[in-house]
Order: C-alpha cells, then sequence, then structure tokens
C-alpha cells in the first residue's frame, strides 16, 4: 500500500519517491511505468540479498525482465573503489548495455555505490533506489550524491547523479538490527535540528513509538524526512549554497569514520557525535543558547547515540577535517544550528581552534 508519494523537482531528472508498507514487489510495475528496458542489475550485499532479493526477482520477471544480481562484501570497509570494480565487472561478465540499468537494494553504502556505478558504467545507464535502512530511506537514496570512500577521507570520489525513483517499503525495516535503526534516526535528528523545529518537537515527543519502531511514527518520520530533504535538493542540487546545510553534524562525523577507518562507528552514529560537537560550536559562536544545545545532545541520548568525540591528537582530525568537501581557499565551512530548526554557515579558518571548542 502506497501511503505517500513525494515529488523531487529537479525539472528533466524530477522523480518520485514512493513511500509505503509492504510495497517491494511492485516495482516491477514501476520500472515498466517508468519506461525501463533491458536487463536489471540488481546490487545488494549479502545480508540483504538473501532477505529481499527474491520478492525483487519475481516482481521484475513478472514485470517481462531479466534479473542479474551483483552481491557484494557488506560494510563501510567496503565502499571502496575494490568493491565498485566488482561492480564494473559483473555489469561487463553480463553484457550489460546503454539499455539496461541497475536497481540498488540495500542500504546507504550499496545505494552510494551503485549509484555511482550507474553514474560511471557507460557514462550512465538509469538506477533505481530500494533502500532498505532507515537510514537510506531518510536520506541517501534522496537527492543523487553517490560514490565511494578514499582511505583519507570519506566519499572523496563520486558523481551528483539522480536515481530514476526511490520506493520505500518500511516492513524491510522489520530485519534491520537495532544499532542500525537507531543510526538511521540519528541523520532524522539533522532534519529538525536545523531545519525543522516543529519535527524536532515531534521527536522529542516520540522517542519511545520511535524506538519500538512504531509504524505510524515511522511513516511520518521518513515522510518528513523525505520532504525536507527533497526540497532543499530541488533549490540546490550540486551544494553550491543552501544543501550545505544536508552537512550539520557531518564534518567532524566524517572526520570521526575517517580516523577510526570506516570500522568503529557507523555513519548515523558519527552523525550524532558531530552533532552535539556542532551544538557545542554553535552555542560557542553565539548561535544558540544552551538550553537549545542541551535539547539537541538530550535527544542524541534518548535515542542511545553516542556524543563524546574519541580520543586522536588533534592534528590527526585537523588533517581529516582539511579533505572535507566544505573547504575553500583554506576556510572550512561549518553548519551550526541556529535555535532548533535553523542554521547558520560559519566560515572557519583556524580548524585547532574548532577542535578546542569540543574539548
Ligand atoms: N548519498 C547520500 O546522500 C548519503 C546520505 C547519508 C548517508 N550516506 C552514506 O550511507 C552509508 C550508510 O548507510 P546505512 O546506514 O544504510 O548503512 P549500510 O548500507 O552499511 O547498512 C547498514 C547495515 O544494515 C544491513 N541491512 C540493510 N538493510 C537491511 C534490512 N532491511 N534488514 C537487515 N539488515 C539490513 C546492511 O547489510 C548493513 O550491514 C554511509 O556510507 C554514508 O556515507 C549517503
Ligand atoms: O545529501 C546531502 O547533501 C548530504 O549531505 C546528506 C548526508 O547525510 C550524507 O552523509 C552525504 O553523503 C554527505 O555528503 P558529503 O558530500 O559530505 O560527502
Ligand atoms: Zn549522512
Amino acid at each position: 500500500m502506497i501511503v505517500q508519494t513525494i515529488k523531487v523537482a529537479l525539472g528533466e531528472r524530477s522523480y518520485d519517491i514512493q513511500l509505503g508498507a509492504g510495497i517491494l514487489g511492485t516495482i516491477g510495475t514501476v520500472c515498466r511505468e517508468l519506461g525501463l528496458t533491458g536487463t536489471a542489475a540488481v546490487v545488494s550485499n549479502t545480508t540483504v540479498a538473501p532477505l529481499y532479493f527474491d520478492t525483487v526477482r519475481a516482481a521484475m520477471e513478472a514485470a517481462g525482465y531479466q534479473v542479474l544480481l551483483v552481491s557484494l562484501p557488506d560494510g563501510e570497509a567496503y565502499k571502496n573503489s575494490a568493491t565498485l570494480n566488482q561492480i564494473y565487472d559483473a555489469l561487463v561478465d553480463g553484457s550489460l548495455d546503454r539499455g539496461s540499468f541497475i536497481l540498488a537494494l540495500g542500504g546507504g553504502v550499496i545505494g552510494d555505490m551503485a549509484g555511482f556505478a550507474a553514474a560511471s558504467y557507460l557514462r550512465g545507464i538509469p538506477f533505481v533506489q530500494l533502500p532498505t535502512t532507515l537510514l537510506s530511506q531518510v536520506d541517501s537514496s534522496v537527492g543523487g550524491k553517490t560514490g565511494i570512500n578514499h582511505p583519507r577521507g570519506k566519499n572523496l570520489i563520486g558523481a551528483f547523479y539522480q536515481p530514476k525513483a526511490v520506493l520505500i517499503d518500511v516492513m524491510t525495516l522489520d530485519t534491520l538490527p537495532e544499532r542500525e535503526f537507531r543510526a538511521g534516526l540519528g541523520e532524522i535528528v539533522k532534519y529538525g535540528a536545523v531545519l525543522d523545529g516543529d519535527f524536532f518537537r515531534f521527536l522529542e515527543e516520540n522517542v519511545d513509538a520511535l524506538l519500538a519502531r512504531d509504524k505510524e511514527a515511522l511513516i511520518q518520520a521518513v515522510a518528513r524526512s523525505c520532504s525536507i530533504k527533497a526540497k532543499v535538493v530541488a533549490v540546490d542540487e550540486r551544494e553550491g549554497g543552501v544543501r550545505a546545510v544536508l552537512n550539520y553534524g557531518h564534518t567532524l562525523g566524517h572526520a570521526v569514520e575517517t580516523l577510526t577507518e570506516y570500522t568503529t562507528y557507523l555513519h548515523g552514529e558519527a552523525v550524532a557525535i558531530g552533532m552535539v560537537q556542532a551544538a557545542k560550536i554553535s552555542k560557542h559562536f553565539g548561535y544558540c543558547n544552551q538550553a537549545d544545545r542541551d535539547r539537541i545532545a538530550a535527544l542524541i541520548a534518548a535515542l542511545g547515540l553516542p556524543a563524546e568525540l574519541p580520543a586522536f591528537p588533534s592534528e590527526k582530525y585537523v588533517e581529516a577535517l582539511s579533505h572535507d568537501k566544505k573547504v575553500r581557499d583554506k576556510g572550512l565551512l561549518f553548519i551550526c544550528n541556529r535555535g532548533i530548526g535553523a542554521y547558520k554557515m560559519e566560515r572557519v579558518t583556524d580548524l585547532k581552534a574548532l577542535l578546542d571548542i569540543c574539548a
């Protein structure tokens, strides 16, 4: 049952996000309606494919498509050029031509890599996002950021490349491990903290329902998150300005992920740490008061997410921060929360001083 359709308005690259419960099996019809032809390469991983590939294959075959499964190793540590090459190899082995397309079936790691493969294979073939984690449903499947990590920095190689559609089936969240689920809630907090104060209050008031995976609360949170992101992306697809707000919590979060070699913290957990620190920094710059800062820290804690920066020498943090994509002319654009529900972008040149605020 489709409960909501949200449009990402990008002119000829516009697409719909379909949100519902039990809708994964409609993917064949969706692809036909999009006019997609040829073989469908389903890019997934060794955890998700055993759970959901059969449903996707059956739906695609019923709609008359040939299906090829590309199953990758699971984990952020595999979001790299070696795994990307595995996708290219499978596409070449399967003789996929420009009339074929990719289905990204999995979380954000799969979506980012499959999307980048779609952007670059034969200089671009269509793809559709089938996000199966909370984080990918509220964030990574929408907006067209695709790519892989580099050992020295997060998502340093990639492309802006929009999917043809996003099909979100919240029923897939039933099998998601608890820690992954909470990490997804971390990215949701971001939208409330810097873009929508009412939504932040909704999250505060619905912590228990969300943690219990109450479907009604979840659907509301996913729909609101997607709508907020769709609006931001529609006005600034390639992050020339306002889209950088979606990086709230990510500057330090990405540094944490890089320094821990993508093995210790989940992305949503690293972002949670980054948001608590960003709130501290925002207070330091006078953009929010202690009460706002406390609300952000309290919500992150209530969701069972971490808040403390792991201990590394500050030079290591400075080195990692220097590769942030928001650095221009030796100045880093740091995203602060202005109160709760609004933002302020601050140009920071002294990265060491920024870290001292967090100490
Ligand atoms: N492109 C963007 O705009 C954007 C936005 C946010 C995050 N990201 C990226 O997304 C990635 C994080 O995504 P993620 O949090 O989804 O992590 P993930 O893709 O690693 O998935 C988390 C874990 O859950 C498993 N899994 C997925 N769906 C499942 C299901 N339904 N049931 C059981 N297990 C399931 C996966 O196999 C994996 O082990 C990071 O690489 C981050 O940089 C990108
Ligand atoms: O869509 C965006 O824009 C975001 O920044 C969303 C983030 O949650 C996401 O983690 C994104 O991949 C970060 O992008 P990056 O450009 O900072 O690597
Ligand atoms: Zn993120």
